[in-house]
């Protein structure tokens, strides 16, 4: 072909299907935009002066095996070295226009230099690559074809956050079982999987596999109890049967760990208790210091757990920290048979998953506002790993989205967080309970007042002790900030205010 060397104004190339050796005619086409000389015997690899509007080539079917630097052919779009030897993946990074990049049914074993390039389609069907690598900086990558290959796992396909399309057919992956919807659920922009359409429900599907929203998993473990249990011999527990006109009432205190959830609900039951009394939770944890086994917690292994979920005993079960939590039936029945209300405490999964049941709680939603404020105080405990308590406070967000989406989810929310503000979310508590504002099932005829004492005497109260578990009598904290009380006037706190004027950093 060495004659076209004189057709010195040629844009376009096309020399497919011959037996084409050598390209060095296109050193004398610097006009050249598109290059077609597939199916030929070349096996130079770009031999020829770089033509400066050079966009376009076409390589495939030929005899290249090593590729060389094109940090001349800077106008290069797309490229296609399909069905050649090639072994490596070399010479674009300054390509830096290189948009597709075709090297299907080569030998590559290895994604490589790949990193700075702005590819949107890329296709390494039939190679011998055993793993997705160095694809993580492909941020515009629309398409991306690695089927025919080795790969094992699907680990290198996070960030591609723009990947429309992907084919990891014929891959040792692609056998493995719920294959597509892991894809799916890696790749949300996907709509073609494997030359499928990825369909809605596969979404869905994907999302409740992998990252199951609060309501999902709640309904699932709803109906494993309640399978569980309709698998037993049935007992009436009749104290706390359902009826349209009047639920058992329950309350239920709800937070993340350490937010004071727990100590309240102590003391809401110590001091209206004729109207309350601790449901009382079994947990696989160890006791803390100064926590006593059928007052604070059932601390059972995690065996007899697992026997009680499989015969049906609980209402609701949550992981937490590692370790397993659950409300029995009986809990709550054998204070019902008291003729009292149930006041328990939980996190928030509990508390999706108390909202499948018969039971109809008010939930009162404990919310710390000053989140450094929350952290010294679970760091202060000295019962937590820095781990734990950065889980516990991530999760007031958790706790402070529910409440700003789901309008009505709580019945009421008090601000919390600091050792005042638990205090104040008690004063909070006790005026909600006394207005009837949250109890309104508790029987007319008991008047709703503290038990015990006025509420002057409940903070003047001189066994009331530290905010510590670790301290035997830590479910009475409130002489602690006795000192503190007394420089501030009481304030209103209600549901759904915030307490602390300088308590902002947290929405709820
Ligand atoms: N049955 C349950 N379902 C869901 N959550 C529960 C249940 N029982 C307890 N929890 C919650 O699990 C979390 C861990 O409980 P644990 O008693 O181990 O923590 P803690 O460090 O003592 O904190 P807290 O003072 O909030 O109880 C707490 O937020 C607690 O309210």
């Amino acid at each position: 072909i060495s004659v076209l060397s004189s057709y010195i104004h040629l844009q376009k190339l096309e020399l497919p299907h011959n037996r084409i050796r050598d390209l060095s005619c296109v050193s004398n086409m610097p006009s050249l935009v598109t290059l077609d000389a597939c199916h030929n015997e070349i096996s130079n690899f770009f031999e020829f002066q770089p033509p400066k509007n050079l966009k376009e080539v076409k390589f495939s079917h030929n005899r290249m095996t090593k590729m060389k630097d094109l940090g001349e052919y800077l106008s290069l779009c797309k490229l296609d070295l399909d069905y050649n030897s090639f072994s490596e993946i070399s010479g674009l990074q300054q390509c830096c226009k290189l948009t597709h990049l075709s090297l299907a049914h080569n030998k590559i074993s290895r994604i490589s230099d790949l990193d700075s390039l702005p590819l949107k389609h890329l296709c390494l069907r039939g190679n011998q690559l055993e793993k997705i690598e160095g694809l993580e900086n492909l941020k515009s990558l629309q398409v991306l074809d690695l089927s025919l290959n080795r790969i094992a796992s699907l680990s290198g396909l996070q960030n591609l956050h723009m990947l429309g399309l992907i084919n990891l057919e014929k891959n040792q992956v692609s056998e493995q079982p719920d294959y597509r919807l892991a894809v799916i659920f890696l790749l949300q922009h996907l709509t073609v999987l494997d030359q499928e359409k990825v369909t809605a429900e596969e979404k869905v599907a994907s999302v409740n596999k992998y990252d199951p929203p609060l309501e999902v998993v709640a309904a699932r473990e709803h109906m494993t109890h309640l399978v569980y249990q309709l698998m037993q011999p049935q007992v009436l527990f009749d104290s706390t049967l359902p009826s349209a006109d009047s639920p058992y009432p329950m309350l239920v205190l709800t937070g993340p760990q350490g937010c004071g959830k727990r100590e309240l609900a102590h003391r809401l039951c110590q001091e209206f208790s004729e109207y309350f009394a601790y449901g009382i939770c079994h947990t696989t944890r160890q006791p803390y210091f100064g926590e006593e086994n059928g007052i604070d917690y059932h601390f059972v292994s995690e065996e007899d757990f697992k026997d009680m979920v499989h015969m049906g005993k609980f209402i609701q079960t949550m992981s937490y920290g590692g370790h397993s939590y659950g409300l029995s039936r009986e809990a709550i029945e054998q204070v019902a048979q008291e003729g009292l209300a149930s006041c328990v405490h939980m996190e928030l999964e509990g508390v999706f998953s108390l909202k499948n049941t018969y039971f109809e709680p008010r939930y009162i939603l404990l919310i710390p506002t000053q989140l450094e404020k929350y952290r010294d105080h679970l760091t202060g405990r000295g019962l937590y790993t820095a781990v734990q308590i950065d889980a516990a406070v991530s999760r007031v967000e958790l706790y402070a989205n529910t409440n700003r989406q789901r309008p009505g989810f709580f019945d009421n929310v008090i601000a919390c967080g600091t050792e005042l503000n638990y205090f104040l979310a008690f004063v909070a508590l006790w005026e909600l309970i006394s207005s009837r504002a949250i109890i309104l099932l508790l029987p007319e005829d008991k008047p709703l007042s503290p038990v015990s004492r006025s509420g002057k005497e409940i903070l003047a109260s001189p066994s009331l002790n530290a905010l510590d578990p670790s301290n035997p009598s830590y479910r009475s904290y409130f002489t602690r900030i006795q000192a503190e009380l007394s420089s501030h006037k009481t304030p209103a706190v209600s549901g759904c205010s915030k307490s602390d004027t300088n308590s902002t950093e947290v929405e709820f």
